[in-house]
């Protein structure tokens, strides 16, 4: 059998991302795939990263361009008529953001040093599966769909009508909820101050299944453009009837730190999973609950809130990780990571500089 690991580069520029094209010879070959290789002895993943992609298009990463780790994932390739060329690949998947000059000299080629196809495909494009990729990719475009800011919903209690803009809509009344109720004035304070398009965790530890439910759907109603992080026990009570009508909106479960000590929980719903987690051992606790996930052909696991970064009025209570623990315990993340905690929108260069993804918050995160 053969391992190997290799070191994959999601090269982009905004919303402009860079495919290669694997020749027929080649493993996994006449398919898309991001730019890459094995990586060798005595070289880290980064090291091989930086070599690659010089070597492949030309392109030298190690100036200018901002890298940071999206994730780890292994995959068995199997070779059903010749057994022995079996392998399995660990793809150690960094995202490499181009800065503006390098695009602007880059993006008329479309050949790489090794002569092969090179192409730039739109994000939609790429994570709706327009171009056919290795099997093991599949994992790594669930990571990019997974949107890079994400607003977080504070408990119905929380939110007092001084917050509110009393403009009561019509959709959410007929939904039977009096204007004064403590859940109209949530439904009315996030209709209207989640951004455009925003993606929101719904997290309601104090309302119970059947409240957050009605919740979930009378939010979907007045705001069908947003897409919602839900708790893998609402995921579990909504029927599958209710899951598959929202499948476009609901995007991903959620399992807080204590759910998945068991890496072999079972979750009913085959959304895809999102995690918190708020020390070293959960980050190496939820690798293995992602990677049993991929052996076992589960939904993966797509991001991972490490929490909290900085001070936060919402938490006076939990001491913060500062920028270089958050930074270490990102780095031991297979999984692509949300920075929470004294978070705004404006953050995601800095979480990206500290080995994170993407970034998550309450108060900022609303227009
Ligand atoms: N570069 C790259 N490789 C990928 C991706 N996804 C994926 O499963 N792989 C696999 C295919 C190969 O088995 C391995 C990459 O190795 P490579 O690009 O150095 O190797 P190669 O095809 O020349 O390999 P070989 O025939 O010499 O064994 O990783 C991807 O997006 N980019």
């Amino acid at each position: 059998m053969i391992n190997i690991d290799v070191a994959v580069a999601v090269i982009h520029f905004g919303d402009q991302y860079l495919l290669g094209f694997r020749n027929a010879k080649q493993h996994q070959g006449n398919r898309y795939e991001f730019v890459g290789g094995k990586i060798e002895a005595n070289e880290t993943a980064k090291q091989a990263l930086v070599r690659e992609v010089f070597e492949e298009i030309g392109l030298d990463i190690a100036k200018q361009s901002v890298i940071n780790p999206l994730g780890v994932l292994r995959h068995h390739y199997a070779e059903i008529e010749v057994p022995s060329k079996s392998k399995t690949v660990c793809l150690h998947v960094f995202r490499v953001a181009l800065s503006e000059s390098q695009f602007t000299e880059f993006a008329h080629h479309n050949e790489g040093c090794e002569g092969q196809q090179l192409q730039w495909v739109s994000c939609e494009d790429l994570i709706n599966n327009k171009y056919p990729l290795p099997d093991a990719n599949k994992t790594i475009l669930q990571w990019l769909k997974l949107p890079n800011i994400i607003a977080i919903t504070q408990e119905v209690g929380a939110i007092k009508a001084s917050q509110n803009n009393t403009d009561l809509n019509e959709q959410s009344k007929a939904k039977g909820y009096s204007a004064h109720r403590p859940e109209q004035q949530w439904l009315d304070y996030y209709q209207q101050t989640l951004p455009e398009q925003a993606c929101v965790y719904i997290r309601l530890k104090q309302s119970n299944l059947a409240q957050r439910k009605d919740l979930v759907l009378a939010l979907l109603a007045i705001r069908p453009d947003i897409k919602l992080i839900i708790d893998y026990e609402l995921a579990n009570f909504l029927d599958s009837d209710t899951n598959a009508a929202m499948a476009d909106q609901i995007i991903a479960q959620h399992l807080t730190q204590q759910a998945y000590l068991d890496t072999e929980f079972k979750l009913l719903s085959d959304l895809p999973v999102t995690v918190s987690a708020h020390s070293e051992a959960s980050v190496l606790q939820a690798n293995k609950l992602a990677q049993y996930r991929l052996n076992h052909n589960l939904s993966p696991v797509v991001g991972i809130f490490i929490s909290p970064v900085q001070a936060t009025n919402t938490h006076p209570e939990a001491t913060p990780l500062g920028w270089e623990g958050f930074a270490s315990l990102a780095q031991d993340s297979e999984i692509p990571v949300i920075a929470l905690g004294g978070m705004a929108p404006a953050n995601i260069g800095q979480v990206r500089y500290y080995q994170g993804d993407k970034v998550a918050g309450i108060g900022k995160f609303l227009t």
